[in-house]
């Protein structure tokens, strides 16, 4: 095949180009050789999918077996330092929680989190600290998760509701636990559902795809051009318009409400968020609206595939274990039909199925890989001296599958739970779902309470079969790559109505 002149100047570029990446490769590589080496460079996670044909939290560990639980990449770029053992995150979250309290300043949360002033990706200091405080005090504090119960039981009512319906045939659980989920956040966060809340449920979902795609710009940031370049930048700027326009629409709408309006509903989030716009007494500044619109970013995207997918796990889990299946069905009917309604009040009574959830997250944590953090100053961990700057990606997964800590690690056995302190608070750092130290996860209380409220009501209104005669030990577990790892297919099953009067709705 004949070059033509034009092809030649382009592959030259190119062949430039890729020249100039090694040279600045093999500079950087040795200001961390008192690392334990890894691969040398791979790309972001997302692509590790491709590269490794398996999930990157999987080929993380597989990589960690071989080099080591503290294990150093080139990831472009970028050094990072992976870290899969409990020993080593305690270095990481604890010993020296305030220099990798950071996180990398990426394309995603530049443009749609308004340059990373959302909670999730704001860097470590003075403005994080102040909406780390909003966040445990005023929005996701127990009072305030408390205050949504109405909400969550009448989402919950419904979603009985829709499997009694259904009773006798297959239904896709999945879809329905994730949308009842989202209807509960979209009213906890915007008050009483309207037209334009399901089109920002739909750039939600759109933009978590952009979360954990490959962009060649976070990859090589010396490259400055490429993140005006790069393909990403047209198709999460559209994103973000769309988002602005819609989340102006509904906070608009909150700052019109007569204050008879207001003191007839439930205070929602955004309601709280506004009483810190344009006053500065309890933050010493004030929130900008863009600001506003950072933090209800984070709400739906940390709050709603997390705690859908830890539902539809836990409930795949127990269907592929009928003697869990009967243990825990056992309880929270005894506990509901005990206390005479299936509400809120009757779970925390209910010992095996706690357990149930705690085992759920061990093996499927939502986020298997602790959204990164980066290094704000040289350190040393163990010998190992980890230059500022570094990434450090802590896995979640592998430390909750570590054999050193957990017997059968990788079978589904709730009782290891019963007689233990073991809590996912992060001081336990074998488990860890919801992080650990500064930047643990705030919305712990509400993720749960969402979870709980739905799980518990499917046990105790219907028995469960599997669709299309499958037999419980062939219920494929497979994963697949999203904002949260959830399973690959969806779950259908058959619900059969436990009692006469199945839908009893929540008092
Ligand atoms: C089962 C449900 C949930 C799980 C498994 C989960 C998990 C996590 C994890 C692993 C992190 C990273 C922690 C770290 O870097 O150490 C995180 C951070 C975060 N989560 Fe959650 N989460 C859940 C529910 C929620 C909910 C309901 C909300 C809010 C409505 C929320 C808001 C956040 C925020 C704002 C952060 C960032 C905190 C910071 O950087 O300071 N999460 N979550």
């Amino acid at each position: 095949m004949e070059l033509e002149l034009p092809s030649i100047a382009v592959l030259l570029t190119f062949f430039l180009f890729v020249f100039m990446v090694f040279n600045i490769l093999l500079k950087r590589a040795k200001t961390v050789s008192k690392l334990p080496p890894g691969p040398w460079m791979l790309p972001f996670v997302g692509n590790l999918h491709q590269l490794f044909g398996s999930l990157p939290h999987r080929a993380f560990s597989d990589l960690a077996k071989k080099h080591g639980p503290f294990m150093y990449l080139k990831v472009g770029q970028v050094p990072t330092v992976v870290v899969s053992s409990p020993e080593f995150a305690k270095e990481v979250m604890r010993s020296h929680d305030s220099i990798f309290a950071f996180r990398p300043r990426l394309l995603y949360s530049q443009i749609l989190l308004y340059d990373c002033t959302d909670i999730a990706f704001a860097p470590y200091g003075e403005y994080w600290r102040q909406l780390r405080k909003i966040c445990t005090q005023e929005l996701l504090g127990t009072a305030r998760v408390q205050s949504f119960r109405r909400v969550r039981e009448e989402e919950v009512s419904n979603l009985v509701e829709w499997a009694a319906s259904n009773a006798g045939s297959a239904v896709n659980l999945s879809k329905r636990v994730q949308s009842t989920t989202y209807s509960i956040i979209l009213r906890a966060a915007f008050g009483e559902k309207r037209k334009d809340h399901e089109e920002f449920m739909s750039i939600v979902g759109e933009a978590s795809e952009a979360l954990v795609s490959f962009c060649l710009a976070d990859l090589f940031p010396s490259f400055g051009f490429l993140s005006v370049i790069c393909r990403e930048r047209p198709k999460l700027e559209k994103l973000k318009q769309r988002a602005k326009r819609v989340s102006e629409i509904i906070i608009q709408r909150h700052k019109e409400e007569t204050q008879e309006e207001k003191t007839r509903k439930t205070e929602d989030l955004v309601d709280v968020l506004l009483k810190f716009h344009r006053n500065s007494e309890y933050l010493g500044f004030s929130l900008t609206s863009d600001n506003i619109k950072a933090v209800i970013w984070d709400i739906f995207t940390a709050g709603g595939e997390t705690a859908a997918t830890t539902t539809d796990w836990a409930m795949a889990e127990i269907i592929k274990n009928p003697r869990v299946m009967k243990k825990v069905q056992d309880e929270v009917r005894e506990v509901f039909n005990r206390k005479g309604s299936v509400d809120e009040t009757g779970i925390s009574e209910m010992t095996y199925f706690k357990c149930v959830v705690k085992e759920t997250m061990r093996l499927h944590p939502a986020v298997p890989l602790l959204l990164p953090r980066e290094c704000s100053e040289k350190c040393e961990i163990n010998g190992y001296e980890i230059p500022a700057k570094t990434n450090v990606i802590i896995n979640a997964w592998a430390i909750g599958r570590d054999p050193r800590y957990w017997t059968e690690p990788e079978s589904f056995i709730p009782e290891r739970f019963l007689d233990s302190s073991i809590d996912y608070k992060g001081t336990n750092f074998e488990y860890i779902p919801f992080g650990a130290g500064r930047r643990i996860c705030p919305g712990i209380t509400f993720g749960l309470s969402n979870v709980e409220l739905q799980l518990a009501s499917l046990l105790y209104h219907f028995d469960w079969k599997l669709a299309d005669g499958m037999k419980h030990e062939d219920l494929d577990m497979t994963e697949a790559l999203g904002s949260a790892v959830r399973r690959k297919d969806d779950l259908f099953l058959i619900p059969q109505a436990y009692n006469p009067s199945p839908v009893s709705k929540s008092e």
